[in-house]
Parts: C-alpha cells; sequence; structure tokens
C-alpha cells in the first residue's frame, strides 16, 4: 500500500490515511514523505487518520470493553465519581451536563444545552500521581482493574502522541525532537465516551438534536479511537459536515486550538460534531456508540509561543505567549 492514500475525500476535504510504521520504521525517505503527509494532513484539513500505529489492536478492544463495562455501572455509582472543578478535569460526567460547542461564555453556552442536550455521558482521566489532583477510580476490585487498563491506555497514548508530535516537527522541517521538552509530563485527559441507544424519534422530532454538538477541541492534538457505527463528521472548506467513517484498524488524529495557535495558525484546529447515524439499522433505535478521545496538551508549565518557521519577515506572530495551562482551564471552565 502506499504510505498515504485518502481516508476521506468530499466537498475539498480531503482527510489523508497515513501509514504511521514508515514514519517509525521506514527509510530515511519514508520517514520524510511521510512527516510531510501528516503535516500536510494537519494544514489542510485539521485531520489524519493512522494506521499501523504502535497500539496493539487487541489494547485498543480491551480499553473499549472495560470502558463499556464502567458505563454499565448503576447511575449512582457513576455519580459518586463526578467531574469537580476544571482545574482536576477528572470524573464522570452525565448526560447533558456538559456541551461542547463553539461558544465562549457559560450564559450563552447554557442557553444551547436546555436546546439539545448532548445524548453522551463520559468519563475522564487525568495525569495520574498530582497529589492535588486525584482520579476518581470506584473503589471495587472491578475499579481496580478498570484503573489498571485505563492508566495502561494513558501511557500508550502519550507515547504515540510523542511520536505524532515528532513527525509534525520533521515535517516542519525543525530537530525531531524540538516538542518533547513539551509532550514528556504527559498532561493529557483519556475521555471515555458513551453515545446510549437512543430512538431514531428522538432526532427526527427535534432536528437540532445531535449525540456531541459541534465544536473544536482545545489542546494540541486528539488521538480518537470510535467504535463501527459511525455519525463523526467534519466541517469541509465549503461550509458542510462530512462523514469521517470509521476505518478499523486506524485511529483519527486531530489538531486542537492551542496546536492551531502555537503554529501561528498554519495547523486548523477543525469543527466536529456527532450526529445520528448515517445508515440507520432496521428497527426503531440506533445502538449505543463508544469511544475514546486522547486530549494531548502541552505540559501544562510550558509557555507556548508561536513555533519556529511559522512567522517571519512576511508573515507576523498573530497571538501573544501563554500558559498552557492557564488557556485549557480557561478553555474548560466555560464549558462545563
Ligand atoms: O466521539 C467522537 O467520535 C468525538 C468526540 C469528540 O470530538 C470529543 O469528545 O471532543
Ligand atoms: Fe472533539
Amino acid at each position: 500500500m502506499a504510505a498515504t492514500t485518502k481516508a476521506v475525500d468530499s466537498d475539498s476535504l480531503v482527510i489523508p490515511l497515513v501509514d504511521f510504521s514508515q514514519f517509525q520504521t521506514g527509510t530515511p525517505e519514508q520517514r520524510s514523505s511521510t512527516a510531510k503527509s501528516i503535516l500536510h494532513g494537519f494544514q489542510t484539513a485539521g485531520f489524519i487518520y493512522l494506521t499501523n500505529i504502535p497500539i496493539p489492536p487487541a489494547t485498543i478492544t480491551h480499553a473499549f470493553t472495560t470502558s463499556s463495562n464502567f458505563f454499565s455501572r448503576p447511575q449512582s455509582c457513576k455519580e459518586s465519581l463526578g467531574w469537580t472543578t476544571p482545574e482536576s478535569n477528572r470524573g464522570y460526567v452525565s448526560h447533558g451536563r456538559e456541551k461542547v460547542s463553539t461558544l465562549l461564555t457559560k450564559d450563552a453556552v447554557a442557553a444551547s444545552r436546555t436546546q439539545a442536550p448532548d445524548l453522551k455521558e463520559s468519563f475522564e482521566i487525568g495525569r495520574e500521581g498530582e497529589a492535588e489532583l486525584p482520579n476518581n477510580w470506584p473503589a471495587d476490585s472491578a475499579g481496580e482493574e478498570f484503573r489498571k487498563v485505563m492508566l495502561e491506555f494513558h501511557d500508550v497514548c502519550k507515547n504515540l502522541y510523542i511520536s505524532v508530535m515528532r513527525a509534525i516537527a520533521v515535517g516542519m522541517g525543525l530537530d525531531e525532537c524540538y516538542f518533547d521538552g513539551y509532550t514528556d509530563v504527559g498532561d493529557n485527559t483519556l475521555r471515555l465516551l458513551h453515545y446510549p441507544e437512543v430512538k431514531k424519534d428522538v432526532f427526527k422530532s427535534n432536528k437540532l438534536q445531535v449525540r456531541a454538538g459541534e465544536h473544536t477541541d482545545y489542546g494540541s492534538i486528539t488521538l480518537l479511537f470510535q467504535d463501527d457505527r459511525g455519525g463523526l463528521q467534519v466541517k469541509s472548506p465549503r461550509g458542510t459536515f462530512v462523514d469521517a467513517i470509521p476505518i478499523p484498524g486506524s485511529v483519527v488524529v486531530n489538531a486542537g486550538d492551542l496546536l492551531a495557535r502555537w503554529s501561528n495558525d498554519t495547523i486548523k484546529s477543525t469543527l466536529h460534531r456527532v450526529v445520528e447515524p448515517p445508515a440507520p439499522e432496521e428497527g426503531d433505535v440506533h445502538p449505543a456508540r463508544y469511544s475514546i478521545a486522547y486530549f494531548c496538551n502541552p505540559n501544562f508549565k510550558s509557555h507556548i509561543e508561536a513555533i519556529p518557521g511559522t512567522y517571519g519577515e512576511e508573515k507576523d506572530k498573530k497571538y501573544a505567549g501563554i500558559n498552557s495551562g492557564e488557556y485549557l482551564v480557561q478553555r474548560l471552565a466555560a464549558t462545563y
């Protein structure tokens, strides 16, 4: 197979499907051309798909089963592990609580939430071992297993994050390790998502109803593992929403707002959402959908200012420098 093909090509939205093993173990030429394809995908679509990633399929499957077991716990148990503050950004978020959106004020977000709450629940897991910000693990033996599986998954995702940022560095003509000092701490959030089974009528009776409202992600990149249900859509340059179809064995990776800012807007953070699945099955309900998002951030202590090479005589720095952690807390505070 060629190193890069197309995962999506519709309404001027081209999302490349990149064989990541060619960056990790390929010849120098393969490495460099794969890095360029990855960077080009982020610059044009803001999204890429990666195949042949260094995470075994069985590890991903196991994370999905463990996630669905978690969501099948009684509601009262999940509520007892509830999300509390933007600073912590850990714990359970029930249906309709978070309204991901492009709206920036709390009032505007609250108003849109009452119109059509997102049909999902999630569980957020931050970096383990921060004394002030503990993860909310269930206190039973299944909870212990859940903790183990999710912390391992956090770890393998962190390594993939570091590798993707290396590819971006190579694509930009920087030293391969340019971003390592920004990615080594692992201030990232693993979010398990469950979109419950839902009556098809719910979408018919309210045209605004979605599973997750349109939004951009906040951090540097997001690794998005989806099951085979479908419903993820990405906004095209023509303003339409295009299906980002599930491709078995691949991970979707999208750039977030902080990477767009860091790259002086040479990389795009593109709007996306989750809607009614595209090919309704027999019967009057859509089955549940599960996904796992790993939101990657620059170390919270990092100072983020335009990456070398993204500004110069012809293009000024568009943004002032900011602290990564403060930026993210401010964005999260508006959403919940
Ligand atoms: O569930 C999905 O496929 C998308 C989730 C997402 O975009 C998010 O949580 O930021
Ligand atoms: Fe997202």
